[in-house]
């Protein structure tokens, strides 16, 4: 399921928290008994908010049981209706008075943390691009820059490569525009797969890919596009109308050299790109100090 739906379920959770805590009021207020439910040593288990939870953890629908802020919601939520049962076991005091505001307190801070894990969600899913439902190039600078220092602090080496595919305008001319987007979600996908799991890879524009091969050297990053190439050159992309399309790709690749900052690293990936433009196209092209390889 997509982020859309976990940001709108989310939702839906807090404001099930927030209605149980407004009962909760309207019975304290009113010196009512608690409820059983309230009282019990699994009650985080038994209000919506947690039966939802629960769910989650069990069955993963949202994506979101293997985020760790997602675990550190359930230990706020459990920990949460520990207050409200010291509160509620309470007489009225200023002992009382004293576990309201540990109960209050961790109220918000449940609130505020479902809050953050929505943000981050939004932020995910307005830097997707939309098309390839690769992410896109917002923050993608950021995202590499993150993941090159953590690259040089673990001592392994990474390599950026841009793919453009060849001559993609014909596509469009011939066949559509809708055409030229099947295409573009087929190459993008088709790049996901055949790189490894911890490899990232963007829409980086029009019909130009970015992918960053971490723990990766040169020569193996360089294997593994030539592969790319050839499967690219060797398939035949069904197209929306029933036609079938072949096409091939240039690549442009540059190993990430120690205390160079990101933005320099894609711009000479860039430059190798457009030598194996200039030189042909269909080719993988890599920058190195001493010339193009
Ligand atoms: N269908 C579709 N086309 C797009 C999209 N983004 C960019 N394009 C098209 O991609 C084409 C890029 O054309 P060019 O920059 O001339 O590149 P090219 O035809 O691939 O030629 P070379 O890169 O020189 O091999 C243009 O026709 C754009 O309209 C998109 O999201 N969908």
């Amino acid at each position: 399921m997509g982020t859309e739906h976990a940001i709108a379920a989310l939702e839906q959770a807090l404001s099930a928290h927030q209605a149980w805590a407004a009962r909760l009021h309207r019975r304290l207020i009113a010196g009512m008994a608690p409820t059983d439910d309230d009282l019990s040593p699994d009650a985080h288990h038994r209000c919506t908010f947690g039966c939802w939870y629960d769910a989650e953890v069990a069955d993963a629908q949202l994506g979101l049981a293997g985020q760790p802020a997602f675990a550190g919601i359930g230990s706020l939520h459990a920990q949460m209706h520990d207050h409200a049962r010291e509160l509620l076991s309470c007489p009225p005091s200023d002992a009382r008075l004293a576990a309201y505001d540990r109960f209050a307190a961790a109220s918000d801070q449940l609130v505020g943390e479902v809050r953050a894990l929505q943000q981050g969600l939004l932020t995910r899913l307005l830097s997707m691009d939309p098309l390839t439902g690769l992410p896109g190039r917002r923050n993608m600078e950021e995202r590499l820059a993150l993941e090159w220092q953590q690259s040089q602090r673990d001592g392994r080496p990474a390599v950026v490569a841009m793919m453009d595919l060849d001559h993609f305008k014909r596509v469009n001319d011939r066949f559509g525009h809708a055409s030229g987007d099947e295409v573009l979600r087929w190459i993008g996908a088709g790049a996901k797969r055949q790189l490894r799991i911890h490899d990232l890879v963007f829409r980086y524009g029009g019909e130009e890919f970015l992918a960053y091969l971490a723990d990766s050297t040169l020569d193996a990053a360089l294997g593994t596009l030539e592969r790319i190439r050839r499967v690219i050159e060797a398939s035949e992309i069904g197209l929306p109308g029933g036609e079938r399309v072949r096409l091939t790709a240039s690549f442009g690749l540059c190993a990430c050299s120690a205390g160079q900052d990101i933005a320099a690293i894609i711009d000479r990936a860039d430059q190798a790109l457009y030598e194996a433009k200039r030189t042909g196209r269909n080719r993988v092209v890599c920058w190195r100090p001493d010339g193009f390889a």
